[in-house]
């Protein structure tokens, strides 16, 4: 890999589970070192785009470019020391502490019982700790941790393996308001190229810098949020009756909903 934190590009994919198409013909971009926010209805194809870019699922067709490679071409390690997951249910049943969580991050990073080229494993894991803001907590046991603590080891984890692109299955689910500002602002900070499958369409304005909306497995629009994040986008792809304004301080778009659009008004519109 050549790129610090390359682009990553779709293109055409298409996978299919007992005959039935989960992603159908997804092309898209996630610009490098920019933050792309996913979004689109629940089973609309999120995490299985986001399993895709990670290389948990086999596309049936198209590809996953990291700037100029192919995901499938780069070795397990190469990927590995290249792309972070945080799942949306990052779990583990062992008796981990916070600082043995993170510590799995730099994994990818060891040759046998080597350390990491250039520093000790002990710097990723502080580093990542102290990214995550979690420092704290390191001798916590994992299962002890709130929701908003767990969050953060899996992010903290991810920023000690070092990667060039980082991924994230809904990052803020179940995690309070400010927890949530909280846990975008340490990810926006990285500045890494981000790609993060979101609910929450207010988070996703105020922190997105590109969005890439699916439903039924395609594409409908990408592009900056404000030219996607629109009320008609919003009545077509969620059908809410939505009113989208510039934010009196930042400009970027708010999203303030009005209820459900009936079947009615959009047969007419
Ligand atoms: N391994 C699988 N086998 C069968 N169907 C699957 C599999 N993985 C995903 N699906 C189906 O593919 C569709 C897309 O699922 P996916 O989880 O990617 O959507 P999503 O947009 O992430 O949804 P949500 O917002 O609810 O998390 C759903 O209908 C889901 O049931």
């Amino acid at each position: 890999m050549s790129h610090h934190s390359p682009e990553v590009r779709v293109e055409d994919v298409t996978w299919s589970v007992a005959g039935t198409t989960i992603l159908d013909g997804v092309s898209c971009v996630a610009p490098e070192k920019k933050f792309t926010g996913l979004i689109g209805p629940n089973g609309s194809g999120k995490t299985s785009l986001l399993s895709a870019i990670a290389r948990l699922e086999r596309p049936d067709r198209g590809r996953v470019l990291l700037g100029d490679d192919a995901v499938v071409d780069l070795s397990r390690r190469e990927f590995a020391q290249t792309v972070a997951l945080v799942e949306q249910h990052s779990a583990t049943e062992l008796e981990l502490t916070v600082g043995q969580v993170v510590e799995l991050g730099v994994i990818p990073h060891r040759r046998g019982w080597a350390r990491p080229a250039g520093t000790g494993s002990g710097d990723a894991v502080d580093e990542g700790l102290a990214a995550a803001g979690v420092t704290h907590l390191r001798d916590r046991l994992w299962h002890s941790l709130s929701g908003g603590e767990k969050q953060k080891t899996q992010l903290a984890r991810a920023f000690a393996q070092r990667p060039c692109v980082l991924l994230l299955d809904e990052p803020t689910n179940h995690l309070d308001v400010s927890a949530s500002l909280d846990l975008l602002t340490l990810i926006r900070r990285r500045g890494l190229t981000t790609v993060a499958a979101m609910h929450d369409l207010n988070l996703a304005a105020m922190y997105c810098d590109h969005l890439v909306v699916l439903d039924g497995g395609r594409v409908v629009t990408e592009g900056p949020v404000p030219d996607v994040l629109t009320e008609e986008l919003l009545a077509d792809v969620y059908g809410l009756d939505a009113v989208v304004q510039p934010h009196p301080r930042t400009g970027r778009p708010t999203v303030t909903l009005c209820g459900v659009v009936s079947d009615t008004e959009r047969a007419l519109s």
